[in-house]
């Protein structure tokens, strides 16, 4: 098997290319590339592995002919487009926990150098002025920190400003009343946190929700004197605003880590007195760095080794413990899908995915996925088990997922269900001890199959001699019977036959079977 590779184009921790390569992945690092030039080489690898700087636009994706998997040794994924890579049928993975320390610090770090204009101190001290009497600073003892987004930062720092004895009040749609009781912060509605916080630090991301939060209107619902701190993501401030209401005193001082273009070269923030900035260093840690680049390389050989999915933001996750086990379930799920697709009649409203027995045990979603991406097969080639389920929702189908606790005929079962307008139909299917996947009812019937290759599917009306007309017509077509499945609901009613045929069966062939007496329904199937 060839080993999948890898492009690490940003510069990141040697420790990945280490991990890349002990995991079995061939790894190139090559940073600094210009957008063209990232376009020119990147069809050729598997992985792409990024901090901030490359930007994984949909051009990119477009020539990533090969691409698996995206991974940002980070947080914020705001340069990758995800759904042009979900489209694509690619994997989008961060590491959400590796750096939120080192970020939490920062923002505590710059809320001191506010309250006691530490980098001023620094220059002006360091310029021989001695300016003791210049630089009054605030205790933050017993003050209020107004904390936006109670996230995995958000909340180290509450953790940390509550160790400073400072009182927290919280802003976040999705914080529950117990999390903020287990958090020892107080929750408030945005105009409550602006009325009473001293320092206001920002921890949320940058979506249409949060774009300029702190708006030129809500920083004039602030106290006079506050202090805002910024080490989330550019957008968050009204840059302009911020300028203005520093001019007029109504803030006392603002820290940015992010600006709202970066890197940031003239904003007109710089020079301002009670402004301080640093380039987007909130995870630039050795900690943070390693712990990113070790958890994204992890993340990604993981995938692309063993198909194990961890933190991935357009994909349901699967560990690698779990991975081996769902394998033949997502195998049969796929075969289901397809079967069930190529064989489907009508619009289609509905699909359910029901497991029963050993299969209820199990993570459904990468089941669900991968029935999806077999059943959407008849659409387009290119689906695969991340952008199926895009593709499903986009064309408007209801997707079900149920979980039956009884154990039926089988220890261990699938069923893949449609709705449509002119009916609904199912097909089911099991593992065998041996791990392989079987099809153990076809619309009711009672068929045993493998499928794989080539299939004739054949509906007909049971009778004697049936069998023979139909290996005589294949045998005259040079067309040879690999497996042979019958199913039928009673003797001399319908029967279903399901053949795996050595070549595809042609047109001409397919209409002389479906010419033949008693055969209702006729059709070549692919897998
Ligand atoms: N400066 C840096 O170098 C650096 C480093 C790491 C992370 N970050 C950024 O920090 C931010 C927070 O990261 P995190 O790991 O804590 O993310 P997180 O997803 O754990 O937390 C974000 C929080 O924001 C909340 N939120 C969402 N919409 C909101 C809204 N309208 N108002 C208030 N809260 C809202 C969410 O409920 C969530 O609790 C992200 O933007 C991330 O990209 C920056
Ligand atoms: O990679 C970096 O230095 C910044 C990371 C940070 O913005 C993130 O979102 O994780």
């Amino acid at each position: 098997m060839t080993k999948p590779r890898v492009l690490i184009s940003d510069k990141m921790d040697p420790n990945a290319a280490k991990i890349f390569e002990e995991r079995g992945c061939d790894v190139d690092v090559i940073t600094g590339k210009t957008p063209d030039e990232l376009k020119e080489i990147i069809g050729q690898y598997d992985g792409l592995a990024i901090r901030s700087s490359s930007k994984v636009t949909k051009e990119i994706l477009e020539a990533a002919t090969n691409l698996k998997v995206v991974g940002r040794a980070g947080i914020g994924v705001d340069n990758v487009d995800i759904p042009a890579a979900s489209a694509k049928g690619v994997v989008v993975m961060n590491t959400p926990f590796g750096n939120s320390i080192t970020t939490a610090e920062h923002a505590i770090a710059l809320m001191f150098a506010l309250a006691r204009q530490i980098p001023e101190a620094n220059e002006q001290t360091q310029a021989g002025k001695w300016p003791k009497n210049d630089f009054m600073g605030v205790e933050v003892t017993g003050k209020t920190l107004g904390l936006i987004g109670a996230g995995n930062i958000g909340s180290i720092v509450a953790s940390r400003a509550l160790g400073l004895k400072m009182k927290v009040v919280a802003f976040d749609p999705f914080l529950t009343p117990e999390r903020a009781v287990e958090m020892g912060v107080e929750k408030a509605d945005l105009d409550t946190l602006f009325a009473k916080a001293d320092f206001i630090t920002l921890h949320t991301p940058l979506t249409d929700q949060t774009r300029n939060i702190l708006s030129a209107a809500n920083i004039a619902k602030c106290k006079k004197g506050v202090r805002i701190i910024n080490c989330a993501r550019g957008g968050l401030v009204d840059e302009a605003a911020l300028k203005e209401a520093l001019d007029s005193g109504h803030v006392a001082g603002a820290a940015l880590d992010v600006f709202e273009t970066e890197p940031a070269k003239d904003s007109p923030l710089f020079g301002t007195p009670n402004f301080i900035c640093t380039p987007h260093l909130g995870a630039s840690t050795n900690e943070a760095q390693v712990n990113v680049a070790l958890q994204v390389a992890e993340q990604m050989a993981d995938y692309l080794v063993n198909g194990g999915v961890t933190n991935a933001l357009n994909m349901p996750s699967l560990s690698a413990e779990e991975a081996p086990k769902l394998k033949p379930y997502m195998a049969l799920a796929q075969q289901l899908g397809s079967l069930i697709g190529q064989l489907q009649h009508g619009d289609l409203t509905q699909i359910s995915i029901e497991v029963e027995g050993a299969a209820a045990e199990l993570n459904i979603k990468p089941i669900t996925a991968a029935v999806l991406a077999g059943f959407m097969r008849r659409f387009s080639d290119a689906v695969n088990m991340v952008n199926a389920p895009y593709l499903a929702k986009e064309r408007g189908f209801d997707i079900r997922e149920v979980r039956h606790d009884r154990e039926g005929d089988y220890h261990t079962l699938v069923r893949v269900s449609v709705k449509t307008d002119i009916g609904e139909r199912s097909v089911a299917g099991t593992i065998f001890s041996n791990g392989t996947p079987r099809l153990v009812e076809l619309f009711g019937v009672k068929v045993e199959a493998d499928l794989e290759g080539n299939m004739l599917y054949i509906v007909n009306q049971d009778a004697p001699g049936f069998i023979g007309r139909l290996g005589t017509t294949l045998g005259e077509a040079d067309i040879n019977i690999g497996t042979f499945h019958l199913g039928r609901q009673e003797a001399g009613g319908v029967a279903v036959l399901l053949l795996s045929v050595d070549t595809p069966v042609p047109a001409a062939t397919l209409e002389a079977i479906h010419n033949l007496p008693g055969v209702k329904r006729a059709m070549a199937l692919r897998f």
